[in-house]
């Protein structure tokens, strides 16, 4: 199950448009429905126009009616764990984010979204 979320990310890290840094990133949600909706890294000429693969991710989610962010998995390249940054942290916290899994040399890791985001602001806050 785990792993399955893994290939995802995998998979769409392949579509990655990264011709400036050369780093491809993945993201693969399993969204409250158990549907999985992929992104990956989109950069562009005028750099902070960088879109990273975890928001693609949600935006597709959510283009496709969901709200719910069970799982994200996260891969780049080098074999290193990759972590959503602070950015996208924040948007997967809107969407209720509740696990973020990592590829290690152990195999997938993972994260209680919590651990990596505490006293987060949200929705709930307003
Ligand atoms: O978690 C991350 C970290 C970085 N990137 C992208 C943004 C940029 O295209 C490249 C280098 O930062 O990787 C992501 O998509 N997700
Ligand atoms: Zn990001």
């Amino acid at each position: 199950m785990r792993e399955d979320l893994v290939r995802a990310a995998e998979e769409a890290a392949r579509r990655a448009y990264a011709p400036y840094s050369g780093f491809r990133v993945g993201a693969a949600i399993r969204s409250g429905s158990g549907r999985v909706y992929t992104g990956c890294n989109v950069e562009n000429a005028s750099f902070g126009m960088t879109i990273c693969a975890e928001r693609n991710a949600a935006a597709a989610m959510v283009n496709s009616g969901e709200r719910k962010v069970k799982t994200i998995a996260v891969v780049s390249p080098d074999g290193e764990r990759t972590f959503p940054c602070g950015a996208c942290r924040q948007v997967l916290h809107e969407f209720g984010c509740e696990e973020v899994v990592v590829r290690s040399e152990n195999g997938a890791v993972s994260y209680p979204f919590r651990e990596i985001l505490p006293h987060a602001f949200g929705p709930e806050d307003l």
